[in-house]
């Protein structure tokens, strides 16, 4: 029988929730990343332990059918490769950024000047695309020394908090891109292996949106219901419980994990007591 070939970060900011996002599937394997190679126990699927920047060709090659990376990468490095999933963690922006003191209007400022970076696809695109022209230095980590050590006049790099920049005396002064980390495809994955992509593409989806949603369970007074299920945006209709209590009922809805707090005040506002709110783990439609 066939099995689903996945990369993942064998070390580094995404291995830990691309192993926990497995796991959250139902996925358990067999042993521990020391290997490059594991096997799962209970679906047909093999995991390569491998560098983020590597994964790129091997998905070109068809060495492995799926991996989780950072879009940016694939933005950098593959082009034709697709992605099937976002999968809602490793937010972050690639930036051009400039010493704090340097003064910086448009992106006509960077003509001339050179930028260092370990993104030159990227940067040359940007660059194109503004019909600016600039000398890169390509350097793979501790970009944003390069202007404090002469090397560069701009750097562009991975910019999430800022800190790194706060750090080094650098200002951010254009967005290129932004990236999370996706669940990306290889244009060769075969047929058979399509279904199995099929099947943890619908777990993960299903994982994705519980993580998205809250129950909620709240107490209503019975003559308040009808103005507290327009409130609530539930999934169809939301359930409602007549409580001990005569006069009252138990009001059940799922909702938006960002919408509670728009609604809470409200709900309470409508005669709502009670409020419960509860993770889900997993959310199928
Ligand atoms: N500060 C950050 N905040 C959020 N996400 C980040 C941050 N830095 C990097 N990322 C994302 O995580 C990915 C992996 O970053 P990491 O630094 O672990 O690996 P790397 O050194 O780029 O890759 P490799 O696995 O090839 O050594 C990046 O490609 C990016 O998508
Ligand atoms: O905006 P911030 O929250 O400060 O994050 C940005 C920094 O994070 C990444 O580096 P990382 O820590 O992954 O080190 P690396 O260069 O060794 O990969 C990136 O290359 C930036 O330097
Ligand atoms: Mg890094």
């Amino acid at each position: 029988m066939s099995k689903l070939k996945i990369a993942v970060q064998k070390s580094g900011r995404l291995n830990e929730d691309s192993m926990k996002i497995l796991k959250d599937i139902g996925i358990s394997i067999d042993n521990g990343k020391d290997q490059l190679k594991a096997s799962a126990r209970n679906f047909p699927l093999e995991i390569f332990y491998l560098r983020n920047g590597d994964i790129p060709q091997y998905l070109k090659d068809g060495v492995v059918d799926v991996a989780i990376i950072g879009e940016n990468v694939l933005i950098e490095k593959g082009n034709d490769i697709k992605v099937a999933e976002k999968l809602g963690f490793s937010s972050c922006k690639v930036s051009v950024a400039v010493p704090k003191g340097a003064t910086y209007n448009s992106v006509k400022d960077l003509e001339g000047k050179r930028i260092a970076t370990s993104y030159p696809n990227t940067v040359n695109q940007f660059l194109d695309k503004n019909k600016v022209s600039a000398k890169l230095h390509i350097i793979n980590g501790s970009v944003e020394i390069a202007p404090n050590i002469g090397l560069a006049d701009a750097i562009v790099d991975i910019v999430s908090s800022g800190s790194t920049l706060f750090k080094n005396g650098l200002k951010e002064v254009e967005v290129i891109l932004k990236s999370e980390a996706v669940l990306a495809v290889s244009p060769k994955i075969s047929a058979e292996n399509q279904k199995l992509l099929e099947k943890i593409q619908f777990r993960i989806q299903s994982v994705l949106k519980g993580q998205n949603s809250k129950y909620v369970l709240l107490n209503a007074p019975n003559h308040k219901l009808n103005d507290i299920i327009n409130i609530l945006p539930g999934m169809k209709s939301p359930t409602v419980l007549p409580l001990a209590e005569a006069g009252w009922s138990s009001v059940h809805s799922v909702i938006d994990k960002n919408q509670f707090w728009e609604v809470i005040d409200e709900l309470k506002a409508n005669g709502a007591q009670g409020i419960l709110v509860c993770p889900i783990e997993k959310m199928v439609i």
